[in-house]
């Protein structure tokens, strides 16, 4: 991003850090302003970092009702765009600004027009929207959360156009479209899980401060967030929902864990080596911690049957798993501007 234009040394007023130019809303320039330091008056500029704006977290439903069984589409969408807006952060220029407002009426107007077929198709339609026609776009980010319903089950069958919310899992995507290319990062979060044994924890590091004692079977669970990054966008989207979360359940479930550690390896490596479309997975994991309760002190043996499931503090494993040749990730995985 260019540096702020400077008006030379302003009147030599102490001023607040962070000021950015008049007070009454109508003009925001940046200034050369001088600060005290050591006793002495030095000018600081102050430089615009990263920025995007966009209209986040448009709610929307889109149902499909012209055949007797109706599909539905349950969405959060949240829009980003990137580009030259200097001008409106420092002099409150709108000119090459798109209203938020009118992103999110895009969104809505696609849901319709192009479809919601998967949340990562209807992403990459708004990105190549606002990148390739509206003129000063550069890039475009496409965040979306895709609630699942389930249909109701009525005298034994599935209902047409009932249905009831599924508590599981929400699925994510994250659509980058700029100058560099297109990038497709699907994902989920909130999917929890818990094995009731396989699950070891032994032979860690131990200091004066280590109580935890060793454990050979343990209850262990989760609260899953799963990103994958795909390396082309031919990509059979449902298909391949369906088969990375069946992989990665698959894997919790089987393998005889010797940490959650081990646990995020097996989950993303079976992805990886299972579905070549996709070149990066990153992976988080609470370790949602069952410990055993003591009723010993009421005369009565837990022989691991009774747990306190502590929701604080947690572990926080996490994991970035990468092909060697993945495709340059460029800003597949930057939400937002500059910050986290
Ligand atoms: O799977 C685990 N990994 C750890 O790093 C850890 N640390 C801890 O206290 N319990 C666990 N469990």
């Amino acid at each position: 991003m260019r540096a702020g234009v400077s008006d030379g040394v302003g009147p030599c007023i102490p001023r607040p850090r962070g000021f950015t130019g008049l007070q009454d809303g109508r003009s925001r320039r940046p200034e050369t302003l001088p600060i005290q330091s050591a006793g002495r008056l030095r000018s600081m500029a102050i430089i615009l970092g990263d920025h995007q704006y966009g209209k986040a977290e448009s709610r929307l439903v889109r149902i499909y009702r012209d055949q007797p069984r109706h599909e539905i589409h349950d969405i959060n969408v949240s829009t980003a765009l990137r580009g030259p807006w200097d001008a409106a952060y420092l002099e409150g220029d709108q000119s090459n600004v798109l209203p938020t407002d009118t992103q999110k009426n895009t969104a809505y107007a696609f849901a319709k027009s192009k479809g919601v077929e998967s949340i990562e198709s209807f992403g990459l339609d708004l990105a190549r929207h606002f990148v390739g026609d509206v003129d000063p776009v550069e890039g475009a980010r496409i965040e979306i959360e895709e609630y699942a319903w389930e249909r109701a089950i009525v005298d034994g069958s599935e209902h047409d156009h009932t249905w009831l919310r599924k508590g599981q899992e929400v699925r994510t995507a994250a659509i980058t479209v700029d100058q560099t290319g297109e990038y497709v990062i699907g994902g989920l979060k909130d999917l929890v899980l818990l094995k009731s044994t396989g699950s070891e924890f032994f032979g860690f590091l131990k200091d004066e401060f280590t109580t935890l004692p060793e454990t050979h079977d343990r209850v262990m669970a989760t609260a899953l967030e799963a990103k994958w990054r795909f390396s082309t966008t031919d990509v059979d989207w449902e298909a391949v929902y369906v088969e990375v979360k069946k992989l990665m359940v698959k894997e919790f479930a089987t393998l005889q864990s010797l940490a959650l550690q081990q646990t995020l390896w097996h989950m993303g490596t079976a992805v990886l080596e299972a579905i070549p479309s996709i070149c990066e997975v990153r992976l988080k994991a609470p370790n949602k911690h069952h410990f055993d309760y003591d009723i010993g002190r009421f005369g009565i043996e837990n022989k691991g049957e009774v747990f306190w499931a502590a929701d604080r503090p947690y572990g926080l494993i996490e994991a970035a798993l990468i092909r060697d040749d993945a495709p340059p990730a460029n800003e597949a995985w930057r939400a937002a501007a500059g910050l986290a």
